[in-house]
């Protein structure tokens, strides 16, 4: 069916940058030809979002990669989602398969991160997707359904949530999921939450993917039903490529 709501690409700038290569980007952004009809994010480190806050174009909203699970107080080296609101930063990402992988994030906490940051008024981009052995071992469906669980059991209300499905053996490797694949993956999703949650949320979502997206195969990408945008962590670091990407949706109305 395809999402109703607009297209949306998002850049996720990881660990990356310093002030001088932030500064430059962020001007390399406030030129680039972005179309006026999606919803366009980036999301650099803690450190570098004041700046990119107070200078990037409005055109772009800034986002967080992560956020604390509740109110801010004595939790050394974290930020809460209020921290986050009084930057202006409107988005987060939460559940990226680095933080599940590396520092052993659950289902269950990234769960209870969500409901914690809309809570908090922040709109959360929501990160999903299997290791290359649990595709092949046929566990795929039910880890994505574990993961997708450990949300749906925390929150009530999806209207500023959208959902990245991020294969882990796409990202950062070059070998991007095929259209099929993508599409496969994004419908199974947007079944689910038919399914499990309501079929005006799963008509309403935006299901974006993420995994060696670029400048070259962001189109075809897009072409596909299901496939609402992207999430973008290399590519966006260049912006032009990340303007290509931005101008790849195929799906415009005619
Ligand atoms: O993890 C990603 C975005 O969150 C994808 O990273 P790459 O685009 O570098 O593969």
């Amino acid at each position: 069916m395809g999402s109703s709501g607009k297209f949306f690409v998002g850049g996720n700038w990881k660990s990356n940058g310093t002030k001088e290569s932030v500064k430059k980007l962020v001007q390399d952004l406030n030129f680039a030809q972005i179309p006026s009809d999606i919803d366009v994010i980036v999301a650099p480190t803690y450190v570098h979002l004041p700046y990119v806050v107070e200078n990037i174009k409005d055109r772009f909203q800034v986002s967080a990669q992560n956020c604390w699970v509740g109110k801010a107080g004595a939790y050394t080296g974290e930020i809460a989602p209020e921290q986050l609101k009084d930057l202006d930063v409107p988005w987060v990402i939460l559940g990226h398969s680095e933080r599940r992988s590396l520092l052993k994030e659950s289902n269950e906490f990234v769960g209870d991160k969500t409901a914690n940051a809309l809570a908090h008024g922040l709109k959360v981009i929501a990160c999903i997707g299997e290791t290359l052995e649990q595709r092949e071992s046929g566990q795929m469906y039910n880890v994505l359904e574990g993961q997708l669980s450990g949300i749906a059991d925390r929150i009530a209300d999806w209207d500023n949530v959208v959902v990245a499905y991020e294969p882990v053996w796409a990202i950062g490797t070059g070998k991007v999921a095929t259209p099929d694949q993508a599409q496969e993956v994004h419908a199974f999703i947007r079944k689910w939450l038919a399914d499990k949650v309501s079929p005006n949320v799963s008509s309403a979502i935006r299901i974006i993917y993420g995994g060696s997206v670029n400048d070259k195969n962001a189109a075809e990408l897009a072409g596909k039903e299901d496939v609402d945008g992207f999430l973008v962590g290399g590519a966006s670091l260049q912006a032009q490529s990340f303007a290509t990407i931005c101008n790849a949706n195929a799906k415009v109305a005619v």
